[in-house]
């Protein structure tokens, strides 16, 4: 069993909010409360083995930030305790330590000294830190002229090389462009096979499931559940959506829709069945529900769905008629249809079109025809992982070794 590295104990942050400074003067002063205040954590605990990925996800206020201040000892909590049994190092609101009149260069040696490093380590990892960075001469310039992106690979460069026992990474790779996230997202898996423990803030719900062993949700500041990375993300997902549920109604944009609207999608709604949201693993099945308006009657009804992906090519399309059914509706009601299906595509961006048509194609008699009904998100891949748009299931055959004669 792995040594424990970092023990965080019912921690509480409460949060004082002064309506002024003038109020915070009149506090001291007068000895007489002038705030109010905030629980933004409740009874924090939880323990970070060497080696371990934690994960922390929860929508924006949940308090994940406020508790990585305090493990990194930036705030002190209300209440609770840290113990810390290895050198923690935080990459937080980034770039958090340089000095923006000083060049990248010496900023590698200031942040680096900040963060725990001594002067020998920072010459000896100048080097590494400058070719990791990519920054190239840019590492001459002063820090105020860097982009948010070069900020960003600075501080994490020099956050890998200052090797700390604990590193806690806080939304930073989302700054960066996809080559250096998928860079860093490598090199913190390298350094969690040295044993280094990590714990690692993001709303990129699939980079969570790839690096991390376990993670922790939080909801307006208390632990809601905590697990394997693919069960909690799901409960995440299920917690967002019900967040949004006064949104879903799609809005029709007539540049999207066209048609006699003798009958009219209403609603288009894709759910994950155990996601219980429109983000989705690769693999899971998942429910497209079309809610549909009549104001006339009509026979031999075909609805057709069709996917594309996030540069309008078309994925997969169906529609009733393919499997075999039309239907009868009356005059002015409301029906809804489901079509169930695995989503065996790669991970990415989707949206859905449907129409409702009288024969077989849109052209033909077309009733409403809906572009961008609705949409969703493939984050993550049940099973077998797989690169490209969809999932064929490959059979192997034997290895045969090849003689040469
Ligand atoms: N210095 C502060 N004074 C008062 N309230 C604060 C302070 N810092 C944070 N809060 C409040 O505490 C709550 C938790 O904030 P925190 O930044 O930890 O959330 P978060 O989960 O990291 O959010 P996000 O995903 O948006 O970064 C929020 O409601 C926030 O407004």
């Amino acid at each position: 069993m792995a040594n424990s590295i970092l023990q965080v104990k019912n921690i509480t942050k409460i949060y004082r909010i002064y309506k002024s400074n003038y109020d915070r003067l009149k506090e001291i002063f007068f000895n007489k409360k002038y705030h109010k205040e905030f629980i933004s954590n409740k009874n924090i605990s939880f323990e970070l083995l060497e080696g371990e990925t934690l994960g922390i996800v929860g929508v924006n206020g949940a308090g994940k930030s406020t508790i990585l201040k305090i493990i990194a000892g930036v705030i002190n909590p209300t209440k609770g305790q840290i113990i810390r049994n290895g050198r923690v190092t935080a990459l937080l609101e980034l770039g958090t330590g340089f000095n923006d009149e000083l060049t990248g260069y010496e900023n590698i040696f200031l942040n680096g000294t900040l963060i725990g490093m001594t002067e020998e380590d920072c010459k000896n990892k100048k080097q590494q830190i400058i070719d990791f960075s990519e920054l190239g001469d840019y590492i001459f310039e002063p820090i105020k002229t860097y982009s948010s992106g070069m900020r960003m690979r600075l501080a994490f460069s020099i956050a890998i090389f200052s090797e700390p026992q604990v590193l806690i990474v806080d939304e930073a790779l989302s700054v960066g462009d996809a080559h250096f996230s998928a860079k860093c997202t490598k090199a913190l898996k390298d350094r969690k096979k040295q044993n280094m423990s990590i714990i690692y803030v993001s709303h990129d719900l699939n980079s969570l499931k790839l690096l991390c062993d376990r993670v922790i949700l939080l909801n307006h500041g208390e632990i809601v559940k905590e697990g394997e990375p693919e069960e909690v993300i799901n409960s995440y997902n299920f917690l967002i959506s019900k967040l949004n549920d006064d949104e879903e109604k799609i809005i029709i944009n007539d540049n999207d829709s066209f048609g006699t609207f003798d009958v009219e999608i209403v609603k288009v709604t894709i759910t994950g069945m155990n996601s219980k949201s429109n983000i989705i693993s690769s693999g899971e099945n998942a429910e497209i529900e079309l809610e549909i308006k009549s104001r006339k009657n009509i026979n031999n009804l075909n609805i057709g769905i069709l996917i594309k992906d996030k540069f309008g090519q078309d994925i997969f399309g169906t529609s009733t008629k393919n499997e075999g059914f039309e239907y009868n509706l009356q005059e002015n009601e409301t029906y809804k249809i489901k079509f169930n299906l695995d989503l065996n595509i790669g991970i990415g961006k989707y949206s859905i079109s449907a129409a409702l048509v009288i024969g077989e194609n849109h052209l033909d008699n077309c009733l409403h025809w809906l572009d961008f009904a609705t949409d969703f998100e493939i984050a993550g891949i049940k099973g077998n992982i797989f690169t490209g748009m969809s999932k064929l299931y490959p059979k192997l055959s034997k290895m045969e070794k090849i003689n040469d004669k």
